[in-house]
């Protein structure tokens, strides 16, 4: 997929499980929105073949659009419709809807019910969307940024929601940088980065480190400029070490009961104090880093 000269999506290759929830987790511009919009049949591919629920959304759009759940990363809405009207709405439109009142319910828009879509909160408008795209009792659903401006409760009500639609049976395919959303909600997640598929499988998979353990070391004052190479030199054959900033560095390594010991005396020797050395198996935060030397957000 390009947009004039520029290619948001090359070659992207991939399959999602019916009944399963999928994460397709990048930065910002990776091409997380273009993928599935190109998929929801609002944009055409220049090449490849796109099949959702066996059909393609753009000459079988009609038979697709009641059978998937949209929610788009904003908007939606008209600017002056009340919160709950749209709902009705959009239920009126489905053939057996869930009752409007239940999604109200669950999803907290009760207080907002009567609020215009354009003074909602950012989290208000998200958790509208998702009612949006479940109230047709969807097979599918695709979901952009799904708790993207959410507080933390609101967050955790959407996560919840999201795994009674999955325990219902249903598909979601959700986009999203937060790799703690992906790691929690996912079976499987497909990392992209500048359009590319980079690193698929499911979170143990690709948080599994194996024989590599992952150091994250803050100090309280920044590295000397040789820190790097002289820590490598310290710790041996086999260790990787990103410098995230001034003061914080990742180290992985093997997993084997002297690496803390040899960190912690690097320091002593280079007369700087640890505040955080912990040692952990490594999160999607780390995959991503060490697939593309940079952080996800
Ligand atoms: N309508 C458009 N016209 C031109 N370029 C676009 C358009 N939409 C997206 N792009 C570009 O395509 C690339 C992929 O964008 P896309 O929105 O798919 O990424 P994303 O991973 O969803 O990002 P975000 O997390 O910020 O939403 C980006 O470089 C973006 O600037």
């Amino acid at each position: 997929m390009a947009y004039g000269a520029k290619t948001a999506v090359d070659g992207l290759s991939l399959r999602v499980e019916r009944g399963t929830v999928t994460a397709v987790l990048g930065p910002n511009g990776a091409g997380k929105t273009t993928t599935l919009e190109t998929c929801e049949g609002y944009r055409r591919p220049q090449a490849g073949v796109v099949r959702v629920l066996g059909l393609d959304p753009q000459r079988q759009r009609g038979a697709l659009l009641p059978r998937i759940g949209v929610m788009l990363q904003s908007g939606g809405a008209w600017s002056g419709v009340r919160a709950v009207e749209m709902l009705d709405h959009v239920a009126a439109m489905h053939a057996h809807p869930l009752p409007t009142p239940v999604l109200v319910e669950r999803l907290g828009l009760g207080d907002c019910g009567k609020t215009p879509y354009r003074r909602l909160s950012g989290g208000q408008q998200q958790r509208l969307g998702l009612a949006m795209a479940l109230v047709g009792r969807p097979e599918l659903v695709f979901v952009d940024e799904p708790t993207a401006g959410m507080d933390p409760q609101a967050r955790r009500t959407t996560w919840d929601l999201l795994e009674e639609v999955r325990a219902d049976g249903v598909t979601v395919v959700l986009t999203t940088h937060h790799m703690d959303e992906a790691e929690h909600l996912a079976d499987h997640i497909h990392i992209i980065d500048h359009g590319r598929l980079i690193a698929t499988g499911t979170p143990s998979e690709l948080t599994r480190g194996g024989s590599t353990a992952t150091i994250r070391l803050v100090v309280n004052r920044p590295f000397p400029e040789s820190a790097p190479e002289s820590l490598r030199t310290e710790l041996g054959p086999g260790t990787e070490i990103r410098q995230l900033d001034a003061v914080s560095m990742l180290i992985s390594g093997p997993a084997d009961p002297t690496t803390l010991g040899r960190v912690s005396r690097w320091c002593e020797a280079h007369d700087v104090l640890p505040q955080t050395l912990t040692l952990g198996q490594r999160n999607l935060e780390d995959v991503f880093l060490e697939l593309t030397g940079r952080g996800l957000s």
